[in-house]
């Protein structure tokens, strides 16, 4: 199995439990590794072969910046959610890292990992 990966998607939303949360929008950031195969892709050097990570990202970026959501968690499990069922992906892994969310620490947040069921 092949892995497509997105690194360090930035995307302004709003996001947070505290009310000055509420009335901001905040930069969270995404990592996104797709299991695929890209024998055919790299066979037929065609995109319509391959899993397009411009699209991922313009889905995933739509999505994020209408969300308002309280949880890290509730976010990242939504975004995997959408990916896994949209696009021809069966297992990805999900890296949210809220920036400068704690003071002291370069970055908070939640990795997930599910499968598509079948
Ligand atoms: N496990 C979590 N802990 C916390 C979250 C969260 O989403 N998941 N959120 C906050 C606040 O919104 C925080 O990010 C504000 O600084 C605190 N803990």
């Amino acid at each position: 199995m092949d892995i497509i990966f997105i690194r360090d998607l930035r995307i302004d939303t709003v996001i947070g439990i505290y009310d000055w949360e509420r009335a901001i929008k905040q930069t969270i950031h995404l990592d996104l590794e797709m299991a695929t195969d890209i024998a055919r892709a790299a066979a037929s050097d065609h995109i319509n072969d391959t899993l397009n990570y411009k699209a991922v990202s313009k889905r995933v970026i739509a999505f994020v910046r209408e969300s308002r959501f309280q949880l890290v968690e509730t976010l990242a499990e939504r975004i995997v959610e959408l990916v896994l069922s949209e696009f021809d992906v069966p297992w990805m892994r999900l890296t949210l890292n809220k920036g400068g969310a704690v003071r002291g620490a370069q970055g908070v947040g939640v990795i997930i990992e599910r499968s598509k069921e079948s």
